[in-house]
């Protein structure tokens, strides 16, 4: 089989876990993965880092499920293996909760999470504002422990890396067979997708070390996620706002808003803020298209735009984009 050179640009979780994907499935591919920035200066890197099952408006259910599917048993099979504690991938259990009894009380993810269940009355009386709620076990990685060990694993296969902005994919048509676009929020300017924007999100991580169930409001605006060495408690959504800096007064609401779903965080010491830029599109776009560079037809497989639901459907989209690899590769 021909020897076929594969460039991955971006290393946040999606183009790390496409990169791992690629190197590990197929050894006639040799994989350089290309970014401008790497953990610990990605948006993927201070993400709340729970895999939350979504439902996405424009995505067949089946491929969605897949996505979900893929993407819980491979965080799932690393959290009960001795990769855990270095990989920073946790079982996490916890409640969902809802002001209004949602139309559909249950969601088509039920059977992919651990131990779905409707709250019972006697879980509920403690949020008072709430009417409903959900309990289930679902993963959750510390996000920069994660990319770290992807990054290993990467290497581990055979993976190159190099840092490094690439300004247009003309650069790489002369070095490699197929490029791979994991570049998120980039593929604004990259491949000129003018369907991406910035949704700001802040977060606040705070020692808590009492709290061990997740808590999180049914509009997802609230939501509190214990971790391994701190709790990450959330959040703001700020559609097209392209600012990176901790803006006081949204702190001051996540302490308040958190607070009031769980009293004991006004005795939480504070560890940190942070503020990332989350990639998102109406739906994420994973597929293939030819684009003529320097004279040459080069297959890119597009990977990005998965939004609020990176570390959620990284693996999932990724073993999609392997698939398109592999056929891309073949011809
Ligand atoms: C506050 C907050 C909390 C979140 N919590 C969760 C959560 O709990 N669960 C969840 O599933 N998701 C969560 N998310 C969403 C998640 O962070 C994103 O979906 C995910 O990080 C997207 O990953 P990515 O790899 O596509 O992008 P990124 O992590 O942004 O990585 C993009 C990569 O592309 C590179 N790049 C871009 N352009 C170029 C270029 N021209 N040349 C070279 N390199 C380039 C960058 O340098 C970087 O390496 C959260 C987001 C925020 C903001
Ligand atoms: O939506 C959630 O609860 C998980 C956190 C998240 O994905 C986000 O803030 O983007």
């Amino acid at each position: 089989m021909k020897h076929v050179r594969v460039a991955v640009v971006g290393a946040g979780v999606v183009g790390l876990s496409t990169a791992v994907c690629i190197a590990e499935a197929l050894p006639h591919c040799s994989v350089t993965l290309l970014a401008e920035k790497f953990s610990p200066d990605t948006t993927s890197d201070g993400a709340a880092g729970i895999l939350w099952p979504v439902t996405l408006p424009d995505i067949p259910l089946e491929r969605q499920r897949s996505w979900l599917k893929d993407s819980f048993d491979h965080l799932l099979a690393i959290a009960q293996s001795q990769h855990s504690p270095e990989a920073g991938v946790m079982l996490s259990s916890g409640w969902t909760i809802f002001k209004e009894v949602p139309a559909n009380k249950k969601p088509h993810f039920s059977d992919l999470v651990i131990g779905f269940r409707n709250m019972t009355d006697n879980e509920m009386k403690r949020f008072p504002d709430h009417k409903f709620g959900h309990a289930f076990t679902t993963l959750k990685c510390e996000c920069s422990s994660y990319l770290l060990w992807l990054e290993k694993r990467f290497r581990k296969a055979g993976g190159q890396v190099e840092k490094r902005k690439v300004n247009s994919l003309q650069e790489l048509s002369n070095s490699y067979d197929i490029i791979v676009n994991c570049s998120g929020l980039g593929s604004k300017t990259l491949v000129g997708d003018s369907e991406v924007y910035p949704v700001r999100g802040q977060v606040l991580k705070v020692e808590a070390p009492w709290l061990k169930h997740f808590i999180r409001d049914g509009d997802g605006k609230t939501y509190i996620y214990p971790g391994i060495h701190s709790v990450t408690i959330g959040g703001t959504r700020q559609e097209d706002d392209w600012r990176l800096e901790v803006d006081k007064g949204d702190t001051q609401g996540i302490l308040e808003r958190c607070s009031q779903l769980e009293p004991s965080l006004s005795k939480a010491k504070v560890l940190s803020e942070w503020v990332g830029l989350r990639p998102s599109r109406k739906c994420p776009r994973v597929e293939r298209e030819v684009v003529r560079l320097q004279g040459r037809s080069v297959p890119v497989v597009h990977n990005y735009g998965h939004g609020a639901w990176g570390v959620t459907l990284a693996w999932g989209t990724a073993q999609d984009a392997l698939g398109l690899v592999r056929n891309a590769s073949m011809k």
